[in-house]
């Protein structure tokens, strides 16, 4: 069975991000990773994982929510303020002892695709180069939840992972997105096997803890065990409510933190 780690991104929603890390050391999670933690000054948070001993896993490059941007890598004309966002995200990183960045695409109009593709390309190889102690992690976000994003397919993030040619770059595998849209999720997962760098899960199509989903997570943890995949399974869902309580899909699907 792999390793979990606890994404306060979404899990422990109703306490602020020091208290989402006591919560997760308290249910047992041995490994932590984030979104957007930049409010949080990096001593703290360092303190605070390091006091229960946690291992802290990744970021994502910083966002502009009230502007309706996730992310700005490959949006045309956006490459000052995209260099600018992933320099703060590495520093943050660093300061905090983190060991990978999602670095966020952003939304491309379909028209804009091939000036969006040469400079996420050209931003990856710049971005890769400034932090090469880091893993950049891609993710492609599913049509439904963000249709205008620049990518939506694991081949598309495999693609682009072959063609910026960078070796500390490597696909996200969210199970949750590609199951949403694209299916065949263990199938997925082996064709891409080579480039993956880190996986996450959640209940398809709910997103909610994975024990009542279309994808069938048995199966998915026992062909991560048969890979080899030694790193971490992000759990990047949305509690139905209480996240201690919807915490009993471990014993369901025979996970122990
Ligand atoms: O949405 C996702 O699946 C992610 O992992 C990103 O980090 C953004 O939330
Ligand atoms: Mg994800």
């Amino acid at each position: 069975m792999p390793k979990f780690s606890a994404n306060l991104g979404f899990l422990w929603p109703d306490r602020p991000l020091l208290a989402r890390i006591d919560a997760a050391a308290a249910a047992g999670f041995k490994a932590i990773e984030l979104h957007w933690p930049y409010d949080v000054p990096p001593a703290d948070l360092r303190a605070a994982y390091k006091r229960h001993g946690l291992e802290i896993l990744g970021i994502n490059t910083p966002i502009d929510a009230a502007k309706g941007e996730f992310g700005l890598a490959a949006v045309p004309g956006r490459q000052q303020d995209f260099r600018e966002g992933f320099s703060r995200a590495a520093t943050y990183a660093h300061a905090i002892g983190a060991r990978s960045i999602h670095v966020m695409a952003g939304d491309v109009p379909p028209e804009r695709r091939a000036e969006g593709t040469e400079q996420f390309l050209d931003n990856l190889a710049w971005a890769a180069e400034q932090a090469p102690d880091l893993t950049l992690l891609l993710e492609p976000l599913n049509k439904h939840d963000r249709p205008g994003y620049f990518y939506s397919t694991s081949g598309e993030g495999a693609a682009i992972t072959a063609a910026a040619g960078v070796p500390n770059l490597k696909l996200m595998f969210d199970a949750y997105h590609v199951g949403r849209t694209e299916g065949h999720v263990v199938e997925r997962l082996e064709q891409h096997w080579g480039v993956i760098g880190h996986v996450q899960i959640a209940a398809v199509p709910s997103r909610t803890e994975p024990d009542d989903s279309e994808v069938d997570y048995r199966a998915f943890f026992t062909a991560l065990d048969r890979l080899g995949y030694s790193g971490w399974v992000g759990c990047e869902y949305k509690p139905r409510g209480d996240t201690d309580e919807g915490l009993k899909w471990t014993s369901a699907l025979g996970v122990r933190l």
